[in-house]
């Protein structure tokens, strides 16, 4: 039952769609809850939340990044907004469902929340073993009203008014938690790090090869950008799709039919291959701008653009008729990982770490020792209908997401909305 609102906020859905402040601490648990998959433990500060906001150090679509200082360490700490720039065309989070269907959209909404799409790829690095393919997460923080407070004094005026969203209707009021309360602002505290100036062919080589490799840990939509480097690696998750994904895993839906299987994988192949032709976009975008002498030169997927001076020969490949992509993320046992988690959390640990690294934030060097190497994964070659596969030859111009419906509890693809 929602506690009393709070007066200045009338209008509200009454269910709640974010996490709500701890009363103490072990009310943390790792994040999300309602949908299965990876979770993010919570930040450990080894006593009462302390963070020190020093300098604005970027925004995005979805956030804003703070320097902070955390008992003499310094972090980058990424706030969320509370957004409703969900990347998909689907059925619009109202208060209009009935009980069991609002559960289901909510849970829906819960894979597409930039913050969760976070907390599910970090999460995955972690208990797969390999926070080394993105910079370093040590976790999810949910600030308190103290912090909150100190943010606002830090960064007075309207830099950062789509954090705090203090307007009436906003969402953050509209979606209370359950004691009436607006919801905190929700944080992930990353490596600090810095940019890259030059882009050169070594730096590229790795970033394509991490990107590969989050892919097969069934992680993909990681925002290749050159911003999007930090330290050398990956930083940016909040668009990303983390199997079990309901995009991504059609396991999570006995019901759907050859067509909208199809349609999924159809879905699946083309965002797959857009990390790809992000990357490429990224090495063209460098090369435009450059001297001859500066150019670089690593191609993801030659082979959706024809020939071109770095790719071998299109006409002597065997499967040229075929459209391939580096990986299919479908492969990535998430269910393995699952078990492991279950059988862990018996004792009370989260991600399916050991005892040794549980309860502290930052202990995520302590699961890399967990690492096994990924072995270089099979080309995924796409088998489905020649208008697909001349669409997806064309990637660059390719502008399409997918549009889902709702019904009974399970969500459907139906059509590309170019
Ligand atoms: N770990 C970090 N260390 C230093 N600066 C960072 C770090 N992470 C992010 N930034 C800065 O903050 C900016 C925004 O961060 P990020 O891309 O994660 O946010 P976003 O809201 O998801 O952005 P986008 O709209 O690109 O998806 C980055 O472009 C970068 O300049």
């Amino acid at each position: 039952m929602a506690a009393e609102l709070p007066s200045q906020a009338p209008q509200t859905c009454g269910f709640p769609l974010y996490p709500e402040l701890p009363q103490s601490e072990s009310d943390l648990k790792p994040l999300p809850r309602r949908i299965k998959g990876p979770q993010l433990k919570p930040f450990d500060f080894q006593g009462p939340q302390q963070i020190e906001f020093l300098e604005h150090l970027g925004d995005g679509l979805h956030s804003h990044v703070i320097k902070v200082k955390i008992s003499e360490q310094i972090y980058a700490l990424k706030l969320f907004m509370f957004s409703e720039e969900v990347d998909y065309f689907g059925p619009p989070l109202s208060c209009d469902y009935d009980e069991k269907d609002r559960k289901e959209v909510t849970a829906f909404y819960e894979f597409l929340d930039p913050f969760n799409c976070e907390c599910r790829a970090f999460g995955r690095l972690h208990e797969s073993g390999h926070p080394e393919l993105a910079v370093e997460c040590y976790g999810y923080v949910l600030l308190d009203e103290d912090h909150e407070r100190a943010l606002r004094d830090r960064f007075p005026g309207r830099k950062l008014e789509d954090i705090f969203q203090d307007e009436p209707g906003s969402r953050r009021r509209n979606f209370l938690t359950r004691d009436g309360r607006q919801p905190p602002i929700r944080a992930i505290v990353k490596e600090f790090g810095t940019g890259v100036d030059k882009l050169r062919n070594r730096q590229l080589s790795k970033t394509l090869q991490d990107v590969v490799q989050l892919q097969q840990l069934g992680i993909i939509q990681v925002d290749v950008a050159q911003r999007q480097i930090i330290n050398g690696k990956l930083c940016d998750f909040s668009t990303a799709m983390t199997t079990p994904h309901f995009a991504m895993s059609p396991e999570l839906n006995r019901h759907l039919k050859p067509w909208a299987l199809a349609l999924m994988e159809f879905n699946l192949f083309l965002s797959s291959c857009k990390d790809y032709s992000a990357f490429d976009e990224v090495v063209e975008e460098w090369n435009e701008h450059r001297l001859q002498k500066d150019h670089v030169s690593v191609k993801a997927l030659p082979q959706l653009y024809g020939p071109s001076p770095w790719t071998y020969n299109l006409r002597r490949t065997p499967s040229r008729e075929r459209v391939f992509t580096h990986v299919d993320p479908r492969l990535y046992d998430w269910r393995a990982h699952a078990r492991g988690r279950d059988e862990n959390s018996a004792g009370g640990q989260a991600n399916g770490q050991s005892s040794k690294g549980s309860g502290s934030g930052r202990s995520v060097a302590k699961v890399s020792k967990t690492r096994r190497r990924l072995k270089k994964p099979p080309r995924w070659y796409y088998e489905g209908s020649k208008e697909n596969m001349a669409y997806l030859r064309n990637l660059t111009n390719c502008r399409c997401y997918f549009s889902w419906a709702f019904k009974r509890g399970f969500f459907i693809p139906t059509r590309c909305v170019p």
